[in-house]
């Protein structure tokens, strides 16, 4: 395959506006636009309906066929193809090759009767002579099935403004999607980009008829604009508010939400949907695995640390008295979509904080995550949702995000109940769960696993696995962030008594996760008692 290639390919019916839409978002991600027929009609020297009247169509679509597969490998923004262009066996090939190799074929739906009209209004299309709308209708019913079947994904311009269209089109290009599958799991989407949430009807499915919107009262912007689109859609929707971080994670609210769900008759049939930060996608992923043992749920995160880790993975829970996430199941979800749109309001601090399980990601398995924060670290930390959307940052974030997804998914994907791979997104946990219990939640959890990556660094250091430089990695990136390097609210007893609580333990033995080098992560089992103390004498000041 070229290292030329477009950014995506627009196909669609005669009149759905693949040129005019196209066009304008292509200068919404200001990248060049390509449209085959003009191309073509710039290589033959006349209007491609004088060529079919000269040549016939088989000669027009040989040539159709040669130019589309030229710039499949050529160009590099956007392209839009002819409409008849798919139904071309060696087109559709090319186009089978392009999307297997992650390209984006998005077919452009307009409202049909809309399509037909501009279609015979602007002439020069020699496919639709004679009765227009009558060959339009034809030619639909034989190409709807084709563009469904090469199409990855779908703009639907239904009622949209040609402006409103190319947004849309748009925000699904640089949408990216990371598939999620295993052998213990239904397979799933995780969608990252702008506009993400407006997914949400087609991933609920039509067999739902209600829906628990699981939320806390500081993303009500957000839920209301899920319970929008869920309402228009038909959906009986239940707002159902619980408090605030930790504070929801209590088998209290789970309490009052089985009750809820109970009053309001929720079947096997029903759906739920956790809106939130990572402690609402946690508990709102426990209740879905616990009504009626499972129902039905999709995770719409708002925070960075939920949009990158806690959405995806299935890992569902509540903390007890005893610790952090200790009641729990491993259930996953129909879907995740990350609107980045829910950024906007998201404060820095906890922006950062999401930053410590992106910084993870990078120490386990992606050295590209940790070149990414070295190179932005100054605009992350500085990170103001007002001036998110649009920005440069944006992408970076975008980027980050869908990174950090692929760990994870790797590790889930190949050990969903965490037999032993999936152990080492772990990493730094065993330290961070005792901080965040001993600082009673005030700490936050990426905070927290920040404080613990350093610990297992030092650690790893101590037992010769890891190089000094590789320590000091550790410091220099999750400080140039904003996020801490040391901890000194509790006592060695306190911590090694909470880390004994930890689910990697086994009966009286502490395991660890700590690297062999950068992207090496490895089992420590019941490491030396000294080593422990050493590092956290080591963690006490930064
Ligand atoms: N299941 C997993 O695999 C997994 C992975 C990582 C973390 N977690 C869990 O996730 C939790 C941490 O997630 P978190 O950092 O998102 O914490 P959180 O859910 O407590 O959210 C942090 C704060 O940000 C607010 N918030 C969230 N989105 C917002 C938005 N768009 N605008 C304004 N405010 C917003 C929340 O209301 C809360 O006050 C912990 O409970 C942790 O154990 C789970
Ligand atoms: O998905 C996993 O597996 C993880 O360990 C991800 C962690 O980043 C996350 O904080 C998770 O909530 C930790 O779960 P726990 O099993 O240690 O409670």
């Amino acid at each position: 395959m070229s290292d030329h290639r477009p950014l995506a390919v627009v196909i669609g019916m005669p009149g759905a506006g693949k040129t005019r839409v196209g066009r304008e978002a292509a200068q919404i991600l200001d990248v060049d636009f390509t449209d085959t027929d003009i191309e073509i009609e710039k290589e033959i020297g006349m209007k491609i309906s004088r060529y079919f009247d000269q040549y016939g169509e088989r000669a027009f679509r040989k040539l159709e066929s040669q130019t589309v597969i030229n710039l499949l490998e050529s160009c590099e923004g956007l392209l839009a193809l002819g409409g008849g262009a798919p139904m071309n066996v060696d087109i559709r090939e090319a186009l089978a090759d392009y999307t297997a190799d992650g390209g984006k074929v998005v077919y452009l739906e307009a409202d049909k009767r809309e399509a037909m009209e501009r279609a015979s209004r602007s002439g020069n299309r020699p496919m639709l002579n004679g009765d227009a709308d009558k060959r339009w209708m034809k030619l639909y019913e034989e190409r709807d099935p084709v563009f469904h079947d090469i199409a990855n994904l779908r703009v639907r311009t239904h009622g949209s403004t040609p402006r409103m269209a190319a947004r849309k089109l748009s925000n699904m290009i640089r949408e990216h999607i990371v598939h999620v599958t295993g052998s213990d799991i239904e397979p799933y989407d995780v969608c990252i980009g702008e506009g993400a949430l407006n997914r949400l009807v087609e991933i609920i499915g039509d067999d739902v008829l209600r829906i628990a919107l699981i939320h806390t009262q500081s993303v009500q912007r957000h839920s209301d604009q899920a319970r929008a689109l869920l309402r228009q859609a038909g959906y009986e929707v239940h707002d159902m508010v619980i408090p605030d971080a930790e504070s929801g994670k209590t088998v209290d609210v789970a309490k009052m939400i089985w009750k809820q769900l109970g009053e309001r008759g929720f079947t096997r049939s029903d759906a739920i949907i956790g809106l939130g930060g990572g402690a609402t996608t946690d508990f709102a992923g426990f209740m879905a695995a616990t009504w009626m043992r499972g129902i039905r749920y999709v995770n719409c995160p708002t925070s960075l640390l939920a949009m990158v880790d806690a959405s995806t993975g299935g890992k569902t829970g509540i903390n007890t008295e005893e610790g952090k996430n200790l009641v729990g199941s491993f259930y996953t979800p129909a879907g995740v979509l990350a609107d980045l749109r829910a950024l906007k309001t998201l404060p820095r601090d906890i922006f950062i904080e999401g930053l410590g399980e992106v910084a993870k990601s990078g120490f386990i398995r992606d050295a590209e995550i940790l070149e990414i924060l070295r190179d932005y670290a100054e605009d992350l930390r500085n990170f103001d949702g007002d001036a998110f959307l649009g920005s440069s940052l944006e992408d970076v974030v975008s980027e980050l995000i869908k990174h950090t997804v692929r760990v994870k998914v790797y590790h889930v994907s190949n050990d969903l109940k965490e037999t032993g791979l999936r152990e080492f997104l772990n990493y730094g946990h065993t330290l961070a769960h005792a901080i965040e219990k001993l600082e009673h939640f005030r700490w936050r959890h990426g905070n927290a696993v920040a404080v613990g990556c350093v610990y297992a660094a030092e650690l790893s250091h101590i037992l010769g696995y890891l190089d000094q430089e590789d320590v000091d990695l550790h410091r220099s990136i999750l400080s140039s962030l904003g996020l801490p390097t040391s901890w000194n609210g509790g006592s060695w007893d306190e911590v090694v008594a909470l880390m004994h609580k930890d689910k990697k333990a086994r009966g009286n033995t502490l395991r660890f996760v700590i690297l062999d080098g950068i992207g090496h992560p490895i089992h420590l089992e019941d490491p030396p008692m000294e080593a422990l103390v050493e590092a956290f004498d080591r963690i006490q000041t930064s």
